[in-house]
Protein backbone atom coordinates (compact mmCIF):
# COMPACT_ATOMS: atom_id res chain seq x y z
CA UNK A 1 0.00 0.00 0.00
CA UNK A 2 2.96 2.19 0.90
CA UNK A 3 4.55 1.34 -1.86
CA UNK A 4 1.99 2.18 -4.51
CA UNK A 5 1.21 5.40 -3.24
CA UNK A 6 4.80 6.40 -3.42
CA UNK A 7 4.91 5.34 -6.96
CA UNK A 8 1.76 7.05 -7.33
CA UNK A 9 2.92 10.19 -6.24
CA UNK A 10 6.54 9.44 -7.75
CA UNK A 11 4.92 9.63 -11.04
CA UNK A 12 2.60 12.51 -10.79
CA UNK A 13 5.90 15.17 -10.03
CA UNK A 14 7.50 13.31 -12.92
CA UNK A 15 4.36 14.79 -14.69
CA UNK A 16 4.00 17.69 -13.82
CA UNK A 17 7.68 18.87 -14.04
CA UNK A 18 7.84 17.19 -17.29
CA UNK A 19 4.59 19.16 -18.21
CA UNK A 20 6.26 22.58 -16.64
CA UNK A 21 9.25 22.31 -18.86
CA UNK A 22 7.49 21.42 -22.20
CA UNK A 23 5.16 24.57 -21.39
CA UNK A 24 8.57 26.44 -20.32
CA UNK A 25 10.12 25.07 -23.30
CA UNK A 26 7.21 26.48 -26.08
CA UNK A 27 7.04 29.92 -24.08
CA UNK A 28 10.85 30.75 -24.45
CA UNK A 29 10.15 29.95 -28.42
CA UNK A 30 7.92 32.77 -29.52
CA UNK A 31 8.96 35.04 -26.15
CA UNK A 32 9.75 37.92 -28.53
CA UNK A 33 6.08 37.78 -30.11
CA UNK A 34 3.63 39.88 -27.88
CA UNK A 35 0.19 38.22 -26.59
CA UNK A 36 -1.97 37.07 -23.41
CA UNK A 37 0.93 34.96 -21.60
CA UNK A 38 -2.12 32.27 -20.67
CA UNK A 39 -1.91 31.89 -24.73
CA UNK A 40 1.77 31.49 -24.81
CA UNK A 41 1.36 27.97 -22.03
CA UNK A 42 -2.07 26.74 -23.29
CA UNK A 43 -5.06 26.51 -25.65
CA UNK A 44 -7.26 27.53 -22.75
CA UNK A 45 -7.96 31.24 -24.95
CA UNK A 46 -8.20 29.94 -28.24
CA UNK A 47 -10.68 27.43 -27.02
CA UNK A 48 -13.26 30.16 -25.29
CA UNK A 49 -12.43 32.34 -28.17
CA UNK A 50 -13.92 29.53 -30.22
CA UNK A 51 -16.74 28.60 -28.36
CA UNK A 52 -17.91 31.96 -27.46
CA UNK A 53 -18.90 32.23 -31.52
CA UNK A 54 -17.17 36.16 -31.78
CA UNK A 55 -13.72 34.88 -32.29
CA UNK A 56 -13.20 37.13 -35.08
CA UNK A 57 -14.16 40.31 -32.94
CA UNK A 58 -12.34 39.02 -30.13
CA UNK A 59 -8.88 38.43 -32.97
CA UNK A 60 -9.45 42.03 -33.98
CA UNK A 61 -9.27 43.12 -30.24
CA UNK A 62 -6.11 41.13 -29.85
CA UNK A 63 -4.32 42.86 -33.01
CA UNK A 64 -5.75 46.30 -31.80
CA UNK A 65 -3.84 45.41 -28.51
CA UNK A 66 -0.61 43.93 -29.31
CA UNK A 67 -0.30 44.86 -33.08
CA UNK A 68 -0.33 42.71 -36.58
CA UNK A 69 1.37 39.69 -34.99
CA UNK A 70 0.20 38.00 -32.24
CA UNK A 71 0.82 35.18 -29.81
CA UNK A 72 -2.31 32.75 -29.48
CA UNK A 73 -1.03 29.70 -28.78
CA UNK A 74 1.90 27.96 -27.76
CA UNK A 75 2.73 27.57 -31.53
CA UNK A 76 0.59 29.56 -32.56
CA UNK A 77 0.22 33.06 -34.08
CA UNK A 78 -2.40 35.43 -35.64
CA UNK A 79 -1.41 37.76 -38.59
CA UNK A 80 -3.20 40.81 -39.89
CA UNK A 81 -0.65 42.27 -42.49
CA UNK A 82 -1.76 41.86 -45.70
CA UNK A 83 1.42 41.59 -47.14
CA UNK A 84 2.22 38.11 -44.79
CA UNK A 85 -0.92 36.50 -45.56
CA UNK A 86 -0.34 37.36 -49.05
CA UNK A 87 3.39 35.78 -49.15
CA UNK A 88 2.34 33.34 -46.70
CA UNK A 89 -0.55 31.69 -50.05
CA UNK A 90 1.48 32.90 -52.80
CA UNK A 91 1.93 30.31 -55.63
CA UNK A 92 5.57 29.59 -55.30
CA UNK A 93 5.65 29.65 -51.22
CA UNK A 94 7.33 27.93 -49.59
CA UNK A 95 4.44 27.34 -46.11
CA UNK A 96 2.13 24.89 -46.43
CA UNK A 97 -1.10 24.17 -44.70
CA UNK A 98 -0.99 23.50 -40.70
CA UNK A 99 -3.12 20.88 -39.17
CA UNK A 100 -5.93 23.50 -39.00
CA UNK A 101 -7.39 21.80 -42.35
CA UNK A 102 -7.62 18.41 -40.94
CA UNK A 103 -10.74 19.63 -39.69
CA UNK A 104 -12.24 20.23 -43.23
CA UNK A 105 -11.82 16.41 -44.41
CA UNK A 106 -15.34 16.13 -43.78
CA UNK A 107 -14.80 12.77 -45.56
CA UNK A 108 -12.77 10.49 -43.44
CA UNK A 109 -10.65 7.96 -45.93
CA UNK A 110 -10.29 10.97 -48.45
CA UNK A 111 -9.25 14.60 -48.49
CA UNK A 112 -10.92 16.78 -50.62
CA UNK A 113 -8.85 20.10 -52.21
CA UNK A 114 -9.67 22.35 -49.12
CA UNK A 115 -7.82 19.09 -46.42
CA UNK A 116 -5.39 17.90 -49.01
CA UNK A 117 -1.91 18.28 -46.79
CA UNK A 118 0.36 17.92 -49.89
CA UNK A 119 1.12 20.79 -51.56
CA UNK A 120 1.84 18.72 -54.39
CA UNK A 121 -1.28 17.23 -54.52
CA UNK A 122 -3.03 19.77 -53.64
CA UNK A 123 -1.64 21.76 -57.27
CA UNK A 124 -2.04 18.94 -59.79
CA UNK A 125 -5.62 18.35 -58.70
CA UNK A 126 -6.05 22.00 -58.70
CA UNK A 127 -5.45 22.26 -61.72
CA UNK A 128 -8.17 19.46 -62.79
CA UNK A 129 -10.80 20.74 -61.19
CA UNK A 130 -10.28 24.92 -62.15
CA UNK A 131 -11.99 24.66 -65.27
CA UNK A 132 -15.08 23.31 -63.87
CA UNK A 133 -15.80 26.92 -62.26
CA UNK A 134 -14.97 29.11 -65.13
CA UNK A 135 -17.34 29.61 -68.08
CA UNK A 136 -14.84 28.04 -70.24
CA UNK A 137 -15.80 24.11 -69.14
CA UNK A 138 -19.66 25.66 -67.37
CA UNK A 139 -20.72 27.46 -69.96
CA UNK A 140 -24.82 27.47 -68.36
CA UNK A 141 -23.06 28.73 -65.11
CA UNK A 142 -24.75 31.74 -65.31
CA UNK A 143 -28.16 30.45 -66.72
CA UNK A 144 -28.14 28.34 -63.63
CA UNK A 145 -27.97 30.92 -61.02
CA UNK A 146 -30.81 32.43 -63.10
CA UNK A 147 -33.23 29.79 -62.62
CA UNK A 148 -32.65 29.72 -59.19
CA UNK A 149 -33.06 33.57 -58.96
CA UNK A 150 -36.67 32.80 -61.19
CA UNK A 151 -37.32 29.86 -58.01
CA UNK A 152 -36.56 32.43 -55.14
CA UNK A 153 -38.40 34.81 -56.54
CA UNK A 154 -41.20 32.61 -57.58
CA UNK A 155 -41.36 31.30 -54.15
CA UNK A 156 -41.64 34.95 -52.54
CA UNK A 157 -44.23 35.82 -54.73
CA UNK A 158 -46.46 33.17 -54.22
CA UNK A 159 -46.15 32.34 -50.94
CA UNK A 160 -44.63 35.46 -48.40
CA UNK A 161 -46.40 38.77 -50.36
CA UNK A 162 -48.32 40.31 -47.30
CA UNK A 163 -51.93 41.06 -48.55
CA UNK A 164 -54.40 44.36 -47.31
CA UNK A 165 -54.06 44.37 -43.32
CA UNK A 166 -52.33 40.34 -43.20
CA UNK A 167 -48.73 40.95 -42.54
CA UNK A 168 -47.04 37.84 -44.17
CA UNK A 169 -43.10 37.04 -42.04
CA UNK A 170 -40.45 35.40 -44.27
CA UNK A 171 -37.28 34.39 -42.74
CA UNK A 172 -35.17 35.91 -45.47
CA UNK A 173 -31.90 34.43 -43.86
CA UNK A 174 -32.88 30.92 -44.38
CA UNK A 175 -34.14 31.80 -48.04
CA UNK A 176 -31.04 32.75 -48.83
CA UNK A 177 -29.35 29.35 -47.82
CA UNK A 178 -32.02 27.74 -49.68
CA UNK A 179 -31.07 30.03 -52.74
CA UNK A 180 -27.46 28.87 -52.42
CA UNK A 181 -27.63 25.40 -51.52
CA UNK A 182 -30.29 25.34 -54.78
CA UNK A 183 -27.25 27.30 -56.99
CA UNK A 184 -24.68 25.25 -56.23
CA UNK A 185 -26.03 21.54 -56.52
CA UNK A 186 -27.66 23.00 -60.13
CA UNK A 187 -24.21 24.38 -61.20
CA UNK A 188 -22.28 21.47 -59.66
CA UNK A 189 -24.66 18.41 -60.79
CA UNK A 190 -27.41 20.36 -63.33
CA UNK A 191 -30.00 19.49 -60.46
CA UNK A 192 -31.41 21.70 -57.99
CA UNK A 193 -31.83 19.79 -54.50
CA UNK A 194 -35.37 21.23 -54.81
CA UNK A 195 -34.99 23.56 -51.53
CA UNK A 196 -36.63 26.73 -53.01
CA UNK A 197 -39.20 24.77 -54.30
CA UNK A 198 -39.92 23.13 -51.67
CA UNK A 199 -39.55 25.57 -49.15
CA UNK A 200 -38.06 23.39 -47.07
CA UNK A 201 -34.43 21.72 -45.35
CA UNK A 202 -34.81 18.71 -47.91
CA UNK A 203 -32.10 16.73 -46.81
CA UNK A 204 -31.51 18.47 -43.43
CA UNK A 205 -28.55 20.21 -44.96
CA UNK A 206 -29.09 23.49 -43.06
CA UNK A 207 -29.36 21.41 -39.86
CA UNK A 208 -26.24 19.81 -40.72
CA UNK A 209 -24.37 23.05 -41.15
CA UNK A 210 -25.41 24.60 -38.21
CA UNK A 211 -24.69 21.34 -36.23
CA UNK A 212 -20.69 20.76 -37.82
CA UNK A 213 -19.05 24.04 -38.72
CA UNK A 214 -19.26 25.19 -34.54
CA UNK A 215 -17.94 21.68 -33.70
CA UNK A 216 -15.05 21.81 -36.43
CA UNK A 217 -14.37 24.97 -35.79
CA UNK A 218 -13.24 24.43 -32.15
CA UNK A 219 -11.55 21.25 -33.91
CA UNK A 220 -9.59 23.29 -36.25
CA UNK A 221 -8.54 26.02 -33.67
CA UNK A 222 -6.89 23.18 -31.07
CA UNK A 223 -4.29 21.21 -32.86
CA UNK A 224 -4.85 18.20 -30.10
CA UNK A 225 -8.69 18.81 -31.24
CA UNK A 226 -7.47 18.47 -34.46
CA UNK A 227 -5.55 15.43 -34.34
CA UNK A 228 -7.34 13.53 -31.84
CA UNK A 229 -10.40 14.08 -34.43
CA UNK A 230 -8.25 12.54 -37.33
CA UNK A 231 -7.10 9.94 -35.30
CA UNK A 232 -11.09 9.03 -34.29
CA UNK A 233 -12.22 9.34 -38.33
CA UNK A 234 -9.42 7.34 -40.01
CA UNK A 235 -7.66 5.03 -37.69
CA UNK A 236 -10.76 4.53 -35.09
CA UNK A 237 -13.34 4.63 -38.12
CA UNK A 238 -15.67 6.23 -36.36
CA UNK A 239 -16.03 9.12 -38.93
CA UNK A 240 -19.20 9.64 -40.83
CA UNK A 241 -20.21 6.85 -43.52
CA UNK A 242 -22.48 7.15 -46.54
CA UNK A 243 -24.93 5.17 -45.34
CA UNK A 244 -25.51 7.02 -41.93
CA UNK A 245 -29.60 8.70 -42.00
CA UNK A 246 -28.35 12.20 -40.69
CA UNK A 247 -24.78 14.47 -39.93
CA UNK A 248 -22.35 14.66 -42.97
CA UNK A 249 -22.60 10.76 -43.94
CA UNK A 250 -26.14 11.85 -44.96
CA UNK A 251 -24.61 14.28 -47.62
CA UNK A 252 -21.65 11.48 -48.42
CA UNK A 253 -24.59 9.51 -49.56
CA UNK A 254 -26.43 12.38 -51.81
CA UNK A 255 -22.43 12.63 -53.08
CA UNK A 256 -22.26 8.78 -53.75
CA UNK A 257 -25.23 8.89 -55.98
CA UNK A 258 -24.93 11.89 -58.07
CA UNK A 259 -21.32 10.60 -59.22
CA UNK A 260 -21.85 7.11 -59.46
CA UNK A 261 -24.22 7.92 -62.32
CA UNK A 262 -21.24 9.76 -64.53
CA UNK A 263 -19.14 6.56 -64.01
CA UNK A 264 -19.43 3.17 -65.14
CA UNK A 265 -21.32 1.40 -68.13
CA UNK A 266 -24.19 3.95 -68.60
CA UNK A 267 -22.39 6.99 -67.22
CA UNK A 268 -23.90 10.36 -67.72
CA UNK A 269 -21.97 13.26 -69.41
CA UNK A 270 -22.85 16.42 -68.37
CA UNK A 271 -21.00 19.72 -68.89
CA UNK A 272 -20.89 21.28 -65.60
CA UNK A 273 -18.82 21.15 -62.57
CA UNK A 274 -18.64 17.75 -61.67
CA UNK A 275 -18.50 16.55 -65.83
CA UNK A 276 -15.79 19.08 -65.93
CA UNK A 277 -13.76 17.25 -63.37
CA UNK A 278 -14.85 14.00 -64.74
CA UNK A 279 -13.59 14.67 -68.25
CA UNK A 280 -9.89 16.12 -66.27
CA UNK A 281 -9.31 12.79 -64.77
CA UNK A 282 -10.52 13.07 -61.25
CA UNK A 283 -11.31 9.76 -60.23
CA UNK A 284 -14.54 8.56 -58.87
CA UNK A 285 -13.96 8.33 -54.94
CA UNK A 286 -11.95 11.77 -55.35
CA UNK A 287 -15.36 13.48 -57.20
CA UNK A 288 -17.08 11.98 -54.01
CA UNK A 289 -15.15 13.66 -51.78
CA UNK A 290 -15.21 16.84 -53.60
CA UNK A 291 -18.91 16.90 -53.90
CA UNK A 292 -19.41 16.54 -50.15
CA UNK A 293 -16.99 19.97 -49.72
CA UNK A 294 -18.62 21.84 -52.38
CA UNK A 295 -21.91 21.82 -50.79
CA UNK A 296 -20.65 22.53 -47.84
CA UNK A 297 -18.33 25.38 -49.13
CA UNK A 298 -20.48 26.62 -51.46
CA UNK A 299 -23.37 27.24 -49.93
CA UNK A 300 -22.57 28.67 -46.23
CA UNK A 301 -19.85 30.98 -47.42
CA UNK A 302 -21.74 32.71 -49.88
CA UNK A 303 -25.57 32.46 -47.89
CA UNK A 304 -23.24 34.44 -45.16
CA UNK A 305 -22.09 37.19 -47.67
CA UNK A 306 -25.56 37.61 -48.98
CA UNK A 307 -27.17 37.89 -45.91
CA UNK A 308 -24.49 40.49 -44.74
CA UNK A 309 -24.92 42.41 -47.58
CA UNK A 310 -28.70 42.36 -47.34
CA UNK A 311 -28.89 43.66 -43.29
CA UNK A 312 -26.42 46.50 -44.23
CA UNK A 313 -28.24 47.57 -47.00
CA UNK A 314 -31.58 47.13 -45.68
CA UNK A 315 -30.68 48.86 -41.97
CA UNK A 316 -29.40 51.61 -43.80
CA UNK A 317 -31.86 53.70 -45.50
CA UNK A 318 -29.75 55.76 -46.76
CA UNK A 319 -27.56 52.75 -48.91
CA UNK A 320 -30.37 51.24 -49.59
CA UNK A 321 -32.39 54.61 -51.63
CA UNK A 322 -29.11 55.05 -53.42
CA UNK A 323 -28.52 51.50 -54.63
CA UNK A 324 -32.66 51.60 -55.45
CA UNK A 325 -31.95 54.72 -57.51
CA UNK A 326 -29.35 53.62 -59.42
CA UNK A 327 -30.98 49.90 -60.23
CA UNK A 328 -34.02 51.87 -61.48
CA UNK A 329 -31.95 54.33 -63.86
CA UNK A 330 -29.88 51.59 -65.45
CA UNK A 331 -31.60 50.00 -68.44
CA UNK A 332 -30.70 46.29 -67.63
CA UNK A 333 -32.76 43.02 -67.79
CA UNK A 334 -34.67 40.95 -65.45
CA UNK A 335 -32.84 39.22 -63.41
CA UNK A 336 -29.49 41.33 -64.14
CA UNK A 337 -26.71 39.91 -66.19
CA UNK A 338 -23.42 39.66 -64.47
CA UNK A 339 -21.70 41.64 -67.35
CA UNK A 340 -24.57 44.48 -66.10
CA UNK A 341 -24.24 44.36 -62.39
CA UNK A 342 -20.46 44.84 -63.14
CA UNK A 343 -21.21 48.23 -64.38
CA UNK A 344 -23.10 49.73 -61.43
CA UNK A 345 -20.83 50.75 -59.57
CA UNK A 346 -22.59 52.08 -56.44
CA UNK A 347 -23.85 47.84 -55.89
CA UNK A 348 -20.63 46.69 -56.73
CA UNK A 349 -18.63 49.58 -53.86
CA UNK A 350 -22.07 48.17 -51.83
CA UNK A 351 -20.98 44.75 -52.37
CA UNK A 352 -17.22 44.89 -51.82
CA UNK A 353 -17.92 47.34 -48.69
CA UNK A 354 -20.13 44.32 -47.42
CA UNK A 355 -17.44 41.31 -47.52
CA UNK A 356 -14.80 43.63 -46.41
CA UNK A 357 -16.65 44.94 -43.14
CA UNK A 358 -18.14 41.16 -42.82
CA UNK A 359 -15.46 38.57 -44.11
CA UNK A 360 -17.74 35.52 -44.29
CA UNK A 361 -14.61 32.98 -43.83
CA UNK A 362 -13.65 34.30 -40.47
CA UNK A 363 -11.19 30.71 -39.66
CA UNK A 364 -8.10 30.62 -38.93
CA UNK A 365 -6.58 29.13 -41.91
CA UNK A 366 -3.23 28.84 -40.37
CA UNK A 367 -0.27 28.18 -42.64
CA UNK A 368 2.78 26.75 -41.20
CA UNK A 369 6.34 28.17 -41.11
CA UNK A 370 8.96 26.24 -43.19
CA UNK A 371 12.28 24.42 -42.61
CA UNK A 372 14.49 26.81 -41.05
CA UNK A 373 11.89 29.11 -40.57
CA UNK A 374 11.11 33.22 -41.55
CA UNK A 375 11.71 36.89 -40.71
CA UNK A 376 8.40 38.72 -40.21
CA UNK A 377 8.21 42.52 -39.20
CA UNK A 378 12.71 41.84 -38.46
CA UNK A 379 11.53 39.07 -36.17
CA UNK A 380 12.62 35.50 -36.24
CA UNK A 381 9.54 33.04 -36.40
CA UNK A 382 10.75 29.24 -35.52
CA UNK A 383 9.88 26.20 -38.56
CA UNK A 384 6.66 24.62 -37.63
CA UNK A 385 5.23 28.20 -35.76
CA UNK A 386 1.28 28.02 -37.08
CA UNK A 387 0.35 31.58 -38.43
CA UNK A 388 -3.67 32.25 -38.74
CA UNK A 389 -5.59 34.86 -40.43
CA UNK A 390 -7.00 37.88 -39.04
CA UNK A 391 -9.26 38.69 -41.55
CA UNK A 392 -11.46 40.60 -40.28
CA UNK A 393 -8.24 42.81 -38.49
CA UNK A 394 -7.09 43.14 -42.10
CA UNK A 395 -10.10 44.41 -43.62
CA UNK A 396 -9.48 47.18 -40.64
CA UNK A 397 -6.50 48.69 -41.82
CA UNK A 398 -5.62 52.02 -42.10
CA UNK A 399 -5.88 51.96 -46.38
CA UNK A 400 -9.67 51.79 -46.18
CA UNK A 401 -9.57 55.50 -44.15
CA UNK A 402 -10.38 56.99 -40.69
CA UNK A 403 -13.72 55.34 -40.14
CA UNK A 404 -12.98 50.95 -41.24
CA UNK A 405 -15.19 50.08 -38.46
CA UNK A 406 -18.15 52.03 -40.34
CA UNK A 407 -20.17 50.42 -43.18
CA UNK A 408 -19.87 52.94 -46.31
CA UNK A 409 -19.96 51.81 -49.37
CA UNK A 410 -18.78 55.44 -50.99
CA UNK A 411 -15.10 54.84 -49.18
CA UNK A 412 -14.64 52.90 -53.08
CA UNK A 413 -16.13 55.53 -55.11
CA UNK A 414 -14.51 58.28 -53.62
CA UNK A 415 -10.94 57.27 -53.05
CA UNK A 416 -8.36 57.71 -55.67
CA UNK A 417 -7.12 54.98 -58.50
CA UNK A 418 -4.20 53.80 -56.60
CA UNK A 419 -5.76 53.70 -52.79
CA UNK A 420 -8.81 52.23 -54.68
CA UNK A 421 -6.92 49.11 -55.97
CA UNK A 422 -5.01 48.73 -52.62
CA UNK A 423 -8.15 48.32 -50.91
CA UNK A 424 -9.40 46.04 -53.37
CA UNK A 425 -6.21 44.01 -53.22
CA UNK A 426 -6.99 43.89 -49.41
CA UNK A 427 -10.60 42.92 -49.45
CA UNK A 428 -9.45 39.83 -52.57
CA UNK A 429 -7.89 38.02 -49.44
CA UNK A 430 -11.44 37.59 -47.92
CA UNK A 431 -11.55 34.32 -50.32
CA UNK A 432 -8.09 33.52 -49.63
CA UNK A 433 -5.41 34.03 -51.91
CA UNK A 434 -2.77 32.50 -54.64
CA UNK A 435 -2.05 28.60 -54.44
CA UNK A 436 -4.90 28.47 -52.01
CA UNK A 437 -7.32 31.31 -53.09
CA UNK A 438 -11.00 30.41 -53.43
CA UNK A 439 -12.23 28.50 -56.34
CA UNK A 440 -15.58 29.91 -56.35
CA UNK A 441 -14.83 33.22 -56.17
CA UNK A 442 -16.76 33.51 -59.42
CA UNK A 443 -19.85 31.95 -59.05
CA UNK A 444 -20.36 33.85 -55.43
CA UNK A 445 -19.55 37.22 -57.40
CA UNK A 446 -22.24 36.41 -59.94
CA UNK A 447 -24.94 35.08 -57.11
CA UNK A 448 -24.33 38.37 -54.95
CA UNK A 449 -24.86 40.33 -57.84
CA UNK A 450 -27.89 39.06 -58.99
CA UNK A 451 -29.28 38.46 -55.35
CA UNK A 452 -28.92 41.81 -54.48
CA UNK A 453 -30.47 43.57 -57.39
CA UNK A 454 -33.48 41.48 -56.97
CA UNK A 455 -33.83 42.51 -53.21
CA UNK A 456 -33.15 45.61 -53.26
CA UNK A 457 -35.91 46.18 -56.36
CA UNK A 458 -38.33 45.33 -53.26
CA UNK A 459 -39.60 48.75 -51.52
CA UNK A 460 -39.74 47.76 -47.59
CA UNK A 461 -43.26 48.90 -46.22
CA UNK A 462 -42.80 46.79 -42.99
CA UNK A 463 -39.03 47.00 -42.13
CA UNK A 464 -36.76 43.86 -41.32
CA UNK A 465 -37.01 42.05 -37.91
C1 LIG B 1 -18.54 34.71 -50.51
C2 LIG B 1 -18.34 33.41 -50.67
C3 LIG B 1 -17.04 32.70 -50.43
C4 LIG B 1 -15.96 33.05 -49.67
C5 LIG B 1 -15.78 34.31 -48.83
C6 LIG B 1 -14.97 31.99 -49.79
C7 LIG B 1 -13.74 31.98 -49.15
C8 LIG B 1 -12.81 30.96 -49.26
C9 LIG B 1 -11.58 30.89 -48.50
C10 LIG B 1 -11.12 31.92 -47.48
C11 LIG B 1 -10.94 29.75 -48.88
C12 LIG B 1 -9.65 29.16 -48.28
C13 LIG B 1 -8.37 29.91 -48.55
C14 LIG B 1 -7.19 29.29 -47.82
O1 LIG B 1 -7.17 28.09 -47.54
O2 LIG B 1 -6.24 30.04 -47.53
C15 LIG B 1 -11.76 29.10 -49.88
C16 LIG B 1 -11.42 27.92 -50.52
C17 LIG B 1 -12.26 27.26 -51.39
N1 LIG B 1 -13.52 27.66 -51.81
FE1 LIG B 1 -14.45 29.36 -51.29
N2 LIG B 1 -15.48 31.02 -50.62
C18 LIG B 1 -16.72 31.41 -51.04
C19 LIG B 1 -17.57 30.73 -51.92
C20 LIG B 1 -17.27 29.55 -52.55
C21 LIG B 1 -18.11 28.88 -53.52
C22 LIG B 1 -19.46 29.39 -54.02
C23 LIG B 1 -17.46 27.74 -53.88
C24 LIG B 1 -17.91 26.67 -54.85
C25 LIG B 1 -18.58 26.94 -55.93
C26 LIG B 1 -16.19 27.69 -53.16
C27 LIG B 1 -15.24 26.70 -53.29
C28 LIG B 1 -14.01 26.71 -52.67
C29 LIG B 1 -13.02 25.66 -52.85
C30 LIG B 1 -13.17 24.42 -53.72
C31 LIG B 1 -11.91 26.02 -52.06
C32 LIG B 1 -10.59 25.25 -51.91
C33 LIG B 1 -9.54 25.85 -52.88
C34 LIG B 1 -8.17 25.18 -52.76
O3 LIG B 1 -7.85 24.63 -51.72
O4 LIG B 1 -7.40 25.22 -53.74
N3 LIG B 1 -16.12 28.81 -52.36
N4 LIG B 1 -12.89 29.85 -50.09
Amino acid sequence: MYDTTLTLGLITQIFILYFLFTRTLTYLRLRHIPGPFLSSVSYFPLIRATLSGRAHKIYVDLSNRYGSLVRIGPQDLLASDPDLLRRMSAVRSPYQRSEWYYAVRLDPDVDNILSEPNTWEHDARRAKMATGYSGKDNAHLEADIDACIAMFVDLVEQKYLSKGSTLQLMDLARKVQFFTLDVITRAAYGDAFGYLQQDADVHDQVKIAEQVIPFLSLCASVPFLNQALNRMWVILKLGPRPTDPRGIGKVMGIAKLVVGERFGKDKVAKRDMLGAWVRNGIPQRQCESEVVLQIFAGSDTTATAIRATLLYVLTNPRVHRKLQNEIDSAPISSPITNDEARELPYLQAVIKESLRIHPPVPGLLSKRVPPGGDIVDGRHIPEGTRIGHNIWSAQRSPIFGADPNIFRPERWIEAERDQVLQMQQCTDLVFGYGRWGCLGKQVALVELNKIIVEVSKVPLYGGIH
